[in-house]
């Protein structure tokens, strides 16, 4: 009950009331983000407070380099989990498909909200528009914007004739560098989630959905997850189930569960597509506090392509699922299975092209070093 959930209790008003502080990123789609959570929880518990504090993260203040060089995935949640650990908020909102698959043991997931649409979407520039509105009508040469490895290997894969080029910063930039003409007309389209244009209010982007059998998006793209304190579990327990989606909560466990299979703690191109079938909510309530979901199968896809699109491998399997972990077991064994039909082998490959690009990028930083210290003649 309500009391069980006692936040930081502030006496300064009249009416001592409930706290809580939710953070996230700076970028506009992380307040919009944040702001959906806030008025899911303001509606279910009218007598709490909630606050929202928003900070840059790694991944915002470094948009020149590679991605790669920057640590993997916890680029856009380290920062902010010190805002966690120091207790300045209760909780975190993230893209879940931006929060890498184990966390510190500090730190859980502690709520997974309903997806949005999970797709991968086509953006043209502006003046393309009337032109252009799907890949396959793209000339040869036409230059798509994406940073994503699984996007470029996937896109190589399908269309033979594409010109691929680094876009980096949040939505708002990306996209007024695909309209920029000119001086500045570098792109003809970009690929970006469409869950992040819906929420922005700009879905009339999308001109094109890119889906099964030849594309599949991000693990967990599309779906919300609040990050909390381990230590808080109990405290934040009601706030939590409140926002659980506990049918998104299956798929993107499961997703998840294939990525951690198949990672060896990079960035990989792993494409996914679940689908959730024939729920019934039961009443029965699980040991594991979640609503028992009755006739529930679960069909997940995984495609892991080669960085040069010439190898892809696609696995499915299909299953009835009555739990969280079912959820997860399911997601293991494709992991393994792809593995084994091929994966294994892509996953390699790029692990030991990732080591010798890092080396060559660290002695070019070197380089720059020992030239700014002797001082190069051009300059
Ligand atoms: N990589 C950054 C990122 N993280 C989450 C989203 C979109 C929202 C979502 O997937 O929930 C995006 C933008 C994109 O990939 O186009």
């Amino acid at each position: 009950m309500a009391s069980e959930a006692s936040g930081n209790t502030t006496g300064t008003s009249d009416s001592k009331s409930t706290t809580f502080v939710l953070g996230s990123r700076k970028s506009e789609l992380a307040k919009i983000q944040t702001n959906i959570v806030v008025d899911h929880l303001k509606k279910k518990f009218p007598p709490y407070n909630f606050e929202t504090k928003f900070n840059e993260t790694e991944g915002d203040k470094n948009q020149s380099q590679a991605l790669f060089l920057l640590g993997g995935k916890a680029l856009w949640t380290r920062g902010l989990e010190e805002l966690l650990a120091s207790g300045e908020v209760d909780m975190l909102v993230h893209s879940l498909k931006d929060v890498p698959t184990k966390l510190d043991d500090q730190f859980m997931i502690g709520a997974i909200l309903e997806r949005e649409d999970s797709v991968d979407s086509l953006v043209m520039k502006e003046s393309l528009l009337n032109t252009y509105t799907t890949l396959d009508k793209l000339p040869k040469g036409s230059r798509i914007g994406t940073s994503s490895v699984r996007r470029v290997a996937q896109l190589k894969h399908r269309f033979k004739d594409l010109v691929f080029k680094d876009v980096r910063g949040n939505l708002n930039t990306r996209l007024r560098k695909l309209d920029a003409t000119g001086l500045d007309d570098a792109y003809d389209a970009l690929i970006l989630a469409k869950a992040g244009l819906v929420r922005l209010g700009w879905s009339n982007r999308a001109t094109e959905d890119l889906g099964p059998p030849h594309f599949y998006h991000a693990v967990s793209q599309g779906a919300l997850a609040v990050e909390i304190r381990s230590k808080d579990a109990s405290r934040l327990s009601e706030l939590c189930e409140a926002l659980t989606h506990q049918k998104t909560q299956w798929m993107c466990l499961a997703e998840r569960a294939m990525l951690e299979e198949l990672e060896g703690g990079c960035s990989v191109p792993v494409g996914v597509h679940t689908e959730l079938t024939d729920v019934k909510e039961g009443e029965e309530i699980l040991k594991s506090g979640e609503r028992k979901l009755t006739g529930a199968e679960l069909k997940i896809t995984g495609c892991v392509t080669s960085l040069d699109g010439t190898t892809q491998i696609v696995k499915w399997l299909k299953e009835p699922v009555d739990s969280a972990e079912a959820a997860r077991g399911l997601g293991q064994k494709l992991g393994v299975d792809l593995k084994s039909s091929g994966a294994d082998k892509i996953l390699q490959e790029i692990q030991a092209d990732r080591e010798k690009r890092a080396g060559e990028a660290r002695s070019e930083e070197e380089k720059a070093k020992i030239e700014a210290a002797i001082g190069t003649p051009s300059s």
